[in-house]
């Protein structure tokens, strides 16, 4: 059963993993090296006590329990020592839960969790039981300071409100939230003690993801936890799956005009700039028929790659199909794109890119246009015409359209 397991953790997770026959041996390898999780049966042959867990514990090493049975005693006493989690050893799935268990305790470093909730002891609860799967952990104790966290921190993913707050109560700081963070970029679980049995549908018909009645078991928690981050994990990969290019990352065409075609009226209104620079590295083919077709991945990746670093901070950078990129400057005029161009188009020029057949020198010719009374389809014409302009006036240029 170990072998299975130690097999299944280092070819799924890309981990070292040590494997101990006994609490004797499990003692020296927790001396000599500190480990990420251990994963422990509550009987070994010379402890069958389960002093194996409390001696992990000691360490401070996250603990996650396979056993062939378990009493509810037992269960209890090991949640309350703060284990991650117990999985009995059933079928083949007992397994894979361990693995997608791991796999989320490397994934949950990162996560931010915020607790929103007026009551302390509530508030520290929800905490151990997080940190026990080593989230990032903040905590507010009422709605308007949640929400002020969550507007100064944008990357925390979970935020987990209770219904019952002074000032501005749960539902009032999810309708908050929604209008500025949608549920693939802020998931919410609504907690309460409430006993008003049409709370969770509301929760949730207001925008929460998920909703836990006060009090709740360990177990149940994590579940809901790990199923709300797990969906959210989802959405984003099928997000960044149809908007950005699989080779080189960027955003792809399919975005640009999704995001310029909502902001077109809005921009004329104010009357604001949208200036666009159509992108195509010359003599492409030549690259593909000298070297294959992976150095020119290898060079479709390192320029995209030189793109996003020189305009990805301020301005939208797409791949559009091919060796053709784009550059949309919105709110600045032709001329200060071009200035900007200009000077990529120049450090491409003087830097090699280094591939796996050796240095190579490439160059882009570049048609930039600006907004005119037309639509985001007359536009890249338009640049598309000034990028003619430049191949045709020898490549390495960049051409504003006439
Ligand atoms: N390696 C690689 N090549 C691609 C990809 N997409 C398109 N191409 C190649 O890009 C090349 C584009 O060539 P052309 O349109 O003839 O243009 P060019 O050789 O860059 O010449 P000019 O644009 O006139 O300077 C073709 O050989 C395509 O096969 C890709 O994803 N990877």
């Amino acid at each position: 059963m170990s072998r299975i397991l130690q097999h299944l953790i280092a070819h799924e997770l890309d981990c070292e993993v040590d494997f101990a026959v006994d609490l004797a041996s499990a003692k020296i390898l927790l001396e000599q090296k500190e480990y990420f999780v251990a994963i422990t049966d509550l009987n070994l042959p010379d402890a069958q006590e389960g002093e194996i867990v409390r001696l992990v514990l000691s360490k401070q090493t996250p603990c996650i329990v396979l056993t062939g049975s378990l009493d509810s005693e037992q269960r209890k006493q090991l949640l309350q020592l703060g284990i991650v989690d117990y999985i009995l050893k059933e079928n083949r799935f007992s397994y894979e839960y361990v693995v997608r268990l791991v796999r989320r305790l490397q994934r949950n470093i990162d996560v931010k969790v915020l607790i929103a909730d007026d009551s302390v002891v509530s508030r520290k609860f929800v905490r151990s039981l997080l940190e026990q799967h080593l989230y990032q952990v903040i905590e507010a104790d009422d709605g308007h300071s949640a929400w002020e966290i969550l507007q100064s921190q944008p990357d925390i993913q979970l935020l987990i409100t209770d219904y019952n707050m002074p000032g501005l109560d749960g539902f009032g700081l999810i309708l908050k939230v929604r209008e500025k963070f949608s549920r693939e970029e802020l998931a919410i679980i609504g907690l309460s003690s409430d006993s008003d049995e049409s709370l969770s549908a509301r929760f949730i018909k207001n925008g929460a993801n998920d909703f836990l009645q006060k009090p709740f078991v360990h177990e149940e928690f994590h579940c809901r936890v790990l199923n709300t981050l797990d969906s959210l994990d989802m959405i984003r990969k099928l997000w960044d799956q149809a908007n950005l290019d699989y080779l080189t990352c960027v955003y792809n065409r399919r975005y640009f005009f999704g995001l310029f075609e909502e902001q077109m009226e809005q921009i004329k209104q104010k009357q604001g700039a949208l200036t666009v620079a159509l992108l195509d590295i010359d003599f492409f083919k030549k690259v593909n028929d000298t070297y294959g077709h992976d150095v020119g991945d290898e060079v479709l990746v390192e320029f995209a790659a030189r793109l996003k670093h020189f305009f990805g901070q301020h301005f939208t950078v797409s791949r559009f199909g091919g060796e053709e990129f784009t550059v949309a400057f919105k709110g600045l005029n032709q001329e200060k794109a071009f200035v900007l161009m200009d000077k990529f188009r120049s450090q491409l020029e003087m830097k090699p890119i280094v591939t796996s057949k050796g240095e190579m020198f490439i160059t882009v010719s570049t048609g930039i246009a600006g907004l005119a009374d037309d639509s985001l389809d007359g536009l890249i014409q338009r640049a598309d015409k000034a990028l003619y302009d430049a191949k045709k006036s020898g490549r390495n240029l960049v051409c504003i359209e006439a």
